[in-house]
């Protein structure tokens, strides 16, 4: 039992709650064996209702997603400030789907003001191969819901190209990250060569896809590729091109952005010590190499979570 270097924190509308009662009636998972190894220690963050660490990955759960939305623009917004302190720059790659309307927050005071927008250079984990008018387009969910509505440089937010085929779309995505590798826009890990993105922000469907890394498909093995294409997307548009995972786990931050009951039994696959039988979820493929992994969930999402495999 290495309950050591667990970290809990407990909070009710910003305060912390000496007593872990609380705690323990929020998720009935947490058994009461392991009740005499909480300890709330300093203020990690405000918004979280609870946080716990292991093995490098860090899971944030949530009262709720408007506090999640809070924890996030913060989150973001403090790997931006120290990201632009050390580089100069901050390269963060987005998904699509619910993630956009949770990173909401960033579009609103503070952050608004105090974000060094100009500073970013914004790319997409994953795109789906459609006219950028589209509206299925990733790209045009995120100019629509946010950087629109901060002042973010155009010819920093490096799409897709969207007039060609899925494979070439694919092949050139990866040429303009080489470039920004080369003039080190974007940090390169030591370790691989691989691009080493300051954050990356991943949804997951219900089914533990992240980016377009679909459950069973041969993609989830690329090794050499930095940016890969499918043509069978198991969830419409069939068509897109995907960041492989020797890219994102060469980040040195990783987000995954996790709401809804819908989600609970792919989080609880992907984040769980679930043993060798079960099927192994993209989500759980998400592992940086040195970089730091956290999990955002609401309760809703963490319901099925089996707190245990974080305690032993
Ligand atoms: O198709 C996609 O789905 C995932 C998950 O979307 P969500 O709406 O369930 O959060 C998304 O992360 C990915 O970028 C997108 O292409």
């Amino acid at each position: 039992m290495r309950h050591e270097c667990v970290c809990v924190c407990v909070y009710k509308n910003k305060e912390l709650i000496p007593d872990y009662n609380y705690f323990t009636s929020v998720s009935s998972s947490f058994s009461d064996t392991h009740q005499p190894f909480l300890f709330p220690l300093v203020v990690c963050s405000p918004m979280a209702l609870y946080r716990l660490e292991k093995d490098g990955r860090e899971l944030r759960i949530h009262e709720n997603a408007d506090e999640l939305r809070s924890n996030l623009a913060e989150y973001i917004a403090d790997l931006s400030e120290a990201s632009i302190k050390e580089r100069g720059t901050f390269a963060v790659a987005l998904s699509g789907g619910s993630l956009i309307t949770l990173m909401g927050k960033l579009c609103e005071a503070p952050y608004i003001k105090t974000i060094d927008w100009a500073k970013w250079h914004i790319f997409w984990a994953d795109e789906r191969v459609v006219a950028k008018s589209h509206a299925d387009s990733n790209y045009k969910l995120a100019k629509d819901g946010l950087f629109a509505k901060v002042p973010v440089i155009y010819s920093h937010v490096h799409s897709i190209n969207d007039t060609v085929s899925a494979e070439r779309a694919a092949e050139d995505y990866e040429f303009v990250i080489r470039q920004l590798v080369r003039t080190r826009v974007i940090n390169v890990s030591e370790i691989n060569d691989c691009p080493k993105f300051d954050l990356v922000l991943l949804g997951m469907g219900p089914d533990g896809h992240v980016a377009s890394l679909f459950p069973n498909h041969s993609v989830l093995s690329e090794k050499l590729q930095w940016v890969t294409f499918i043509t069978d997307s198991p969830k419409p548009p069939p068509e897109r091109i995907t960041f492989t995972f020797p890219v994102i786990n060469s980040a040195s931050n990783v987000a995954v952005v996790v709401t809804g009951g819908g989600k609970a039994e792919a989080a609880h696959l992907a984040i769980d010590d679930i043993g060798p039988d079960r099927p192994k979820l993209p989500a759980r493929m998400v592992q940086p190499t040195q970089g730091k992994l956290v999990w955002f969930l609401d309760i809703a999402a963490a319901s099925k979570l089996d707190s245990a495999s974080f305690w032993e």
